[in-house]
């Protein structure tokens, strides 16, 4: 397995926002799901990836090409436009709105899917549209915001790439629509060549099929963690008030930052080994967690 992506240190400013040093990779035959409260920074990472937006310092390497570092005489460089596109004919994006002209009719876009790449398989697209049920006469403008997200991840599938960028893809789509989605992306990356970065704030579509989440608050990665760590591993810990001050103190014994969650007659606490956990407080309830409850720690929590 071969990495795909590895974005070091990203930094971007745009006015009081600011991305302040995120990492993040994606290896082949794997989904990397990144997460993050609204204005997180997701987005600006993605388009940094993709050369849509210019970053202020940084690593960013494609397929093992460095598109984006820093240089011996100082300050940063961005490969030639000619080597960016080269390198984004490998990539298929969907991003949060359609990125096809309103008045294009349905019927344009395999047209206009040859014309631009050379890999482009027109029975795979039309296969797709079919299923998503996207068939008739009408136009971009008049799809809804599912049918215009399926249409978008329909084009992105049907030429060859070896990583599929998504942002926010699964957003309007019905339930049964997300789940064929869903296989379609486990079937992308399961022959182990390719690879998929997922943005969602959808997390059990995340729970289906990432690998790794990553998590950015405020423009700060928060946390990288592979998703059976978060599941196997982690545990919420259901503490009275007074069992804080033990399960704390035995969190860091073993090294471990302890954040925890406030209710009104008890406290929750993220431990990360639960099962050597329910071994030293066999009293004390220690539940499995959700990549939803874990953010929800780290985003809303306090360290104790
Ligand atoms: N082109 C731009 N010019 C100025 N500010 C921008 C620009 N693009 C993004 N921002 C700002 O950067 C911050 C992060 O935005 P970004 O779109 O990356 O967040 P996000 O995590 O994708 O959010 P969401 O989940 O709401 O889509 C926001 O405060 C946004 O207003």
């Amino acid at each position: 397995m071969g990495n795909l992506v590895s974005i070091r240190g990203l930094e971007k400013r745009f006015g009081d926002f600011a991305l302040r040093s995120v990492d993040l990779s994606v290896d082949a035959g794997c989904v990397t799901g990144l997460v993050g409260s609204n204005g997180a920074g997701k987005s600006t990472t993605i388009k940094s990836l993709l050369g849509l937006v210019n970053p202020d310092a940084g690593r960013i390497v494609l397929f093992g090409e460095e598109v984006f570092g820093p240089v011996a005489e100082g300050g940063y460089r961005r490969v030639p436009a000619a080597d960016y596109r080269r390198c984004m004919e490998q990539v298929g994006y969907v991003p949060d709105t359609c990125p096809f002209p309103s008045a294009l009719p349905l019927s344009s876009i395999d047209p206009l899917g040859q014309a631009m790449h050379t890999t482009w398989d027109s029975a795979r697209f039309n296969r797709l549209m079919g299923e998503f049920g996207l068939t008739g006469k009408k136009t971009v403008k008049e799809l809804s915001r599912g049918m215009a997200m399926k249409l978008s991840l329909a084009a992105a599938l049907s030429f060859e790439t070896r990583l599929l960028v998504l942002d926010e893809a699964t957003a309007g789509l019905d339930p049964m629509a997300r789940d064929e989605t869903l296989d379609i992306l486990l079937d992308y990356v399961s022959d182990g060549e390719h690879g998929i970065l997922f943005s969602t704030h959808i997390t059990s579509d995340l729970e289906k099929v990432a690998d790794t989440v990553v998590c950015i608050d405020a423009g700060r990665g928060v946390f990288d963690v592979p998703k059976d760590d978060l599941r196997e591993r982690f545990g919420i810990a259901r503490c009275r008030v007074d069992q804080v001050e033990p399960v704390t103190a035995h969190c860091k014994a073993a090294g471990d930052r302890v954040l925890a969650r406030r209710h009104a007659y008890s406290v929750d606490v993220l431990v990360p080994d639960r099962f050597g956990f329910a071994r030293a407080f066999p009293d004390i309830p220690c539940d499995p967690i959700s990549i939803e409850e874990f953010m929800a720690f780290h985003i809303r929590g306090e360290e104790l």
